[in-house]
């Protein structure tokens, strides 16, 4: 995983025996991302998908007995606390908590999703909250840790978050995913602001069972192997959302089941799916840009469409520039010919276009064509990487070539541009260019994978930018 060694990571919470939460989640995801799990049970619940039926809370000399058992032997790399019942488990796992040193992440567990209680009094897990690396409440909870009415907003959550890591001297995890909206937001919050957001769009399932123990759990794996929490993060929302994506996968119960803790080993996902949803947001963004909407119906300004064209001409030099080095990097020559040749059709094909309706030579390059293709470049300390990089170009082309073509008639303003991206050609090219990525991110280990998915994402948001900067300052440079 890290290439370091294997971290002891240990889970303080309830038992699920339906197992999508608590602590049979907790050691599925930190085994998913590459620790060794432990485990100190402090109540045993009964419960299924649609809820639960009983609590059993452990004595805290019990509890105390367990946590001592490991912290006599074991190096204890990250700490990740869950359900705690009462004042009593509390109390113990305090006590012992002094006498360790590792990092905590708390998630303040009180209602589960179904709305049943697994802690007797909120109040008191105040006394623990002081200890605590990071705090990662859903709205609820952050509200009643703070003993405020809940958050409305995503920027009211922000607030709440900050007020409550400064007040406890820790960081706080904010978490967007009981608001309504098509996105869900999460960040890190200190006492002195954001550290970090991340958003990804809300998948459409009701297998969210576990998703807190789940990411809480993640989050303490991966810190305990980076020392970093804003990467951590990152990355354990990653997971968590490839775990969600593959839930309907799993078969378990009728109410709200588990995440697929696996899906990353054993999941029937296409990588790629998982990507494109990823970017669905940003799809959304450039179908709703006017300059889209205006481009469609024909009233697009022609001094808007040829600033447009000009400065992607600039940049289509530059991306035939960047396919040859894919070309050059390839594992095989199936792959080295079909960048090769990508290069070679951009040069011959698209750019031909370009010029039918610009005067030769007239742009210099906008600052945002700039940050793309220096993206682009950016990417090339790996093939996988690269052509991770180089692919919403094609895939984003093809699917608004789709609605746009749809668009086109016989007296159109554009109608040859909207012919290019919807040909059945540039079909067969964008569907190979998605299996090459494909390919090489079957043989990439999980760093690698998760720098071919950022790069992939960046350049996705980058193509947004493109498509908007004749709307935008126009900011240029005299040289490339
Ligand atoms: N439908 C969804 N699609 C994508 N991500 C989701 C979805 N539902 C929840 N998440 C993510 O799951 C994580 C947990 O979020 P949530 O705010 O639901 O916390 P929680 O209430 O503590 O979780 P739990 O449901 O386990 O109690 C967040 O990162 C959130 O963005
Ligand atoms: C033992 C235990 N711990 C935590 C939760 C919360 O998880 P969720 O909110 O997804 O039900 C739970 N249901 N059971």
């Amino acid at each position: 995983m890290g290439g370091g060694p294997v971290k002891n990571i240990l889970s303080i919470a309830g038992s699920d025996p339906s197992g999508g939460a608590g602590i049979q989640a907790d050691l599925k995801a930190i085994a998913a991302n590459g620790g060794y799990g432990m485990c100190v049970i402090t109540a045993l619940t009964a419960q299924n998908t649609q809820g639960v039926s009983a609590v059993q809370a452990i004595g805290g000399e019990f509890v105390l007995a367990q946590l001592e058992a490991i912290s006599a032997d074991v190096q204890i790399d990250a700490i990740k606390i869950g359900m705690l019942a009462n004042a009593e488990v509390i109390r113990a796992v305090n006590g012992w908590l002094d006498t360790v040193d590792a990092p905590v992440v708390l998630d303040p567990v009180m209602v589960a999703t179904s709305g049943d209680r697994l802690l007797e009094d909120e109040a008191v897990l105040d006394s623990l909250l002081d200890r605590a690396s990071v705090i990662t409440p859903n709205l609820l909870e952050l509200a009643s840790l703070l003993r405020e009415p809940a958050a409305a907003s995503w920027p009211q959550a922000l607030e709440q978050a900050q007020c409550l890591a400064a007040k406890h001297g820790s960081l706080v995890l904010a978490k967007g995913g009981h608001l309504a909206g098509e996105l869900c937001p999460d960040a890190l919050v200190s006492g002195e602001g954001v550290l970090a957001e991340f958003s990804n769009p809300r998948l459409d399932t009701k297998n969210t069972h576990g998703t807190g123990c789940t990411l809480s759990s993640a989050l303490a794996t991966l810190f305990a192997a980076s020392g970093d929490w804003v990467c951590a993060l990152e990355k354990a929302k990653a997971y968590l959302f490839r775990a969600i994506g593959a839930a309907d996968e799993l078969n378990v119960g009728s109410g709200h089941g588990p995440v697929n803790h696996f899906a990353d080993f054993f999941s029937d996902t296409d990588p790629m799916d998982s990507w494109w949803q990823q970017i669905q947001g940003l799809r959304d963004s450039i179908d709703n840009l006017e300059f889209i909407t205006q481009l469609a119906d024909g009233t697009l300004a022609e001094t808007d469409f040829e600033y447009y064209l000009a400065q992607d001409a600039l940049y289509l030099q530059r991306y035939a520039q960047v396919l040859s080095e894919a070309s050059a990097l390839a594992p095989d020559l199936e792959a080295q010919r079909f960048w090769a040749n990508s290069a070679s059709e951009i040069l011959e094909g698209e750019l031909q276009l370009h010029r039918s309706y610009l005067a030769e030579g007239t742009a210099n390059p906008s600052a945002i064509t700039l940050n793309y293709v220096n993206h682009l470049a950016a990417s090339a300390s790996s093939y996988a990487e690269l052509i991770a990089a180089i692919l919403p170009c094609y895939w984003l082309y093809q699917d608004i070539g789709k609605r746009l073509a749809s668009a086109n008639h016989q007296a159109h303003p554009y109608k040859q541009w909207l012919v290019t991206y919807a040909s059945e050609e540039f079909d067969r090219a964008t569907e190979r260019a998605i299996s090459m990525v494909r390919e090489a991110w079957k043989q990439a280990d999980d760093g690698l994978r998760e720098r071919m998915r950022v790069a992939f994402m960046r350049s996705s948001e980058h193509e947004v930018a493109f498509f908007d900067q004749a709307r935008q300052n126009r900011v240029e440079f005299p040289t490339v």
